[in-house]
């Protein structure tokens, strides 16, 4: 009897769900991670959506693992549910969204889901909403000039400043001296930043919403090696004719007259600058970006 019973769990793949744990977040929600299964192949697909129905009977009390997950959760007052599932084990994904749970967000190796149980409307964060390109409007005070590219594969070859999308963890001014060195071979040094520009359904953001940020750098190399790849063209170009030219983004054209003006009027009348300070979050920094304050207001109390 003791080894039918020990048979059949081990068919159905209950025993694999013990040692699962959720836990609490300090919103009344719990999270459960998959990965902590110890053998996920021997649990079927059939037998996580019946756990999360509350339709099998495995795990010790206390775990994940028991009986009733969802209901149980509810009946506990929890408000939602956090499922993490690694790649390999995405068949649990179609078992939880019949249960209710929908994507919340995806990273290369896993998928996390999510199910309200709180009342009214979900109160869930979603996740990232905006990707961030950044450009260097990189400028020689000495002659005046500034760098500009073609796009290769843009259908309309206007002028713009060279410039990409930022990596995950990476700062503003990062991106700039790296996008502006990758894609025309001039090294950098950050200024400012000098405009932010937002736009929704963005079709080279997969829909979603676009920050893009101009930076004012300051070049320390001036030997263009142009990435073949990227651009079609790259040249220093008179500040003047760029504000002037119509063979510009509208962007770059509005940006070229704003660098115009801080280089002829003084840059402090345009920059917005960075400010590092020690975070909340032990060991981490965090940059502030605002117009130049002065030292008596800085120190006001
Ligand atoms: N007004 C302006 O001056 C312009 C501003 N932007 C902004 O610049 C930022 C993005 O800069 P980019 O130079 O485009 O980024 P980027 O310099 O990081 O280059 C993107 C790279 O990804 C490649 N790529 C993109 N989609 C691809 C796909 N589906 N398959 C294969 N390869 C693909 C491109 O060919 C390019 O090599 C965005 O924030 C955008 O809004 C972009 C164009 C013009
Ligand atoms: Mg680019």
């Amino acid at each position: 009897m003791v080894r039918l019973w020990l048979a059949l769990r081990r068919a159905r793949g209950w025993g694999a769900l013990a040692g699962l744990r959720a836990r609490p977040d300090k919103f009344g929600g719990v999270s459960v991670d998959l990965a902590e299964l110890r053998r996920p192949l021997r649990l079927e697909r059939a037998a996580f959506g019946r756990w999360l129905r509350g339709k099998c009977r495995a795990g010790a009390p206390g775990a994940a693992g028991r009986a009733d997950a969802v209901a149980r959760w509810r009946e506990e007052g929890r408000v939602a549910i956090w499922l993490r599932i690694p790649i390999l084990q995405s068949r649990f994904v179609a078992a939880a969204a019949s249960q209710g749970f929908a994507f919340h967000h995806a990273e290369q190796g896993s998928s996390t889901l999510t199910l309200w149980l709180g009342e009214g409307p979900s109160r869930l964060p979603g996740y990232a909403t905006h990707q961030l390109g950044v450009a260097g409007a990189v400028l020689d005070e000495n002659t005046g000039k500034v760098l500009v590219i073609q796009d290769r594969n843009k259908t309309l070859n206007a002028w713009k400043f060279p410039g990409g999308l930022s990596n995950p963890g990476e700062d503003i001014g990062d991106t700039a001296v790296r996008e502006v060195f990758e894609e025309t071979g001039i090294k950098s040094e950050f200024k400012s930043i000098l405009s932010i520009r937002q736009q929704h359904r963005h079709p080279g953001a997969f829909g979603k919403s676009d920050m893009y940020i101009i930076c004012r750098l300051e070049p320390s190399s001036f030997n263009i090696s142009f990435c073949q790849q990227e651009c079609l063209r790259c040249e220093w170009m008179d500040l003047d004719e760029l504000a002037r030219t119509k063979h510009a983004t509208p962007i770059t054209s509005n940006v070229a007259k704003l660098l115009l003006y801080g280089y002829r009027e003084g840059f402090d009348k345009i920059d917005i600058t960075m400010r590092e300070f020690p975070a909340v979050y032990t060991g981490l920094f965090y940059k502030l970006y605002h117009r130049e304050l002065p030292e008596s207001y800085r120190n006001f109390t």
